[in-house]
């Protein structure tokens, strides 16, 4: 079925439809206010608040998708991205900051190899040999070891068993926490990407303005998280040093308080966004510096 011809009213969006990005995909929908009820098992959804269908896909297909016009818009890996070759195709919009992991080179922990030289002219299985071939035919060319010729394999899936089963001398896989890669025995002698999910979109989009919509509240949903707002009283003589104790993003809003009949000092109240990962620090600096009554509030949303 042509879904392009078939629903012409509404801007395609590709999800992951399973695996490790599935569940954050799907809150991050929640936050952008995306409506959709998935039927058990279908692979298309209608939003039901914007012209909008989710088209569950895997992980590994979306880039083609979107790079190709298919889909307005997508969610995947710069892994994936990078292998599918469609790095130029599409329009990077939004690092999403989750999904983090690294394709590394992994070889037996117990065995000799330490380098990926010590690789070339051997057999590699990976799930990724476009990166992998790319990776060892740039080494080959810079040691002048092109006649070697490294093999590189491909398998869909439990990598990892590879080495130990004798098919490769090295692997190249994904590592987050380490766990599969230290249970199959293997140890890491080289990152050849780091990644996380992106927000990308097709460089020619049918409904650009909506596009736009969704690249907003994304953006939105990404500062929410990496910032808190504070808000605090100081004497108006400290302001220059509260302020640049939080400087806010473009600038902290500072208003006059009302001056009490005993007080000879006039004060004001600060509000300004600080990076979540600083805010005790922020506010042991502000207490230190002569501010009172700080507050530090989650943000649910915003644009910025
Ligand atoms: N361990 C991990 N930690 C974080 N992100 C990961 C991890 N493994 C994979 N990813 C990211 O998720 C993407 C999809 O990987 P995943 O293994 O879920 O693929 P899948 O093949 O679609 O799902 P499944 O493995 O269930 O078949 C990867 O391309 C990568 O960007
Ligand atoms: O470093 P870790 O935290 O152990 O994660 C790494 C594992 O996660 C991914 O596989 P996944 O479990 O998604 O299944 P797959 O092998 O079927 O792709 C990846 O391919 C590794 O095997």
């Amino acid at each position: 079925m042509d879904l392009v011809n078939h629903l012409p009213d509404r801007l395609l969006f590709a999800v992951p439809k399973k695996g490790r990005l599935y569940e954050k995909c799907c809150e991050l929908l929640s936050g952008a206010d995306i409506e959709f009820r998935r039927s058990n098992r279908l692979d298309i959804a209608l939003s039901t608040n914007l012209p909008v269908a989710l088209i569950f896909l895997p992980a590994a297909d979306i880039p083609i998708f979107v790079g190709e016009g298919n889909c307005d818009l997508g969610i995947t890996g710069l892994d994936q991205i990078e292998e599918a070759s469609m790095v130029d195709n599409i329009k990077d919009l939004l690092d999403l900051n989750f999904g983090k992991c690294k394709l590394q080179i992994q070889v037996p922990a117990a065995g000799d190899v330490t380098s990926p030289e010590q690789l070339i002219g051997k057999k590699i299985v990976s799930s990724f040999t476009k990166l992998s071939t790319d990776y060892f035919k740039a080494l080959e060319k810079i040691t002048d070891t092109e006649d070697l010729k490294t093999q590189i394999r491909y398998v869909g899936g439990s990598v990892e068993a590879s080495c130990a089963l004798g098919v490769a001398d090295a692997i190249v896989d994904l590592v987050e926490s380490g766990e599969t890669m230290k249970a199959a025995g293997l140890k890491p002698i080289e990152t050849v990407l780091s990644t996380s999910a992106h927000l990308i979109s097709s460089k020619t989009p049918k409904f650009p303005e909506i596009v736009e919509i969704i690249h907003q509240r994304f953006e939105g949903i990404m500062a929410a998280q990496k910032y808190v707002l504070c808000e605090y009283n100081a004497p108006r003589s400290i302001l220059p040093i509260v302020l640049k104790i939080t400087p806010g993003r473009r600038s902290a809003t500072v208003s006059a308080l009302e001056k009490r009949p005993d007080e000879t000092e006039e004060w004001v109240a600060v509000s300004s966004m600080v990076e979540r990962k600083a805010k005790s620090d922020v506010m042991d600096q502000l207490k230190k510096a002569g501010a009172s009554d700080i507050l530090v509030f989650d943000i649910s949303n915003c644009r910025v």
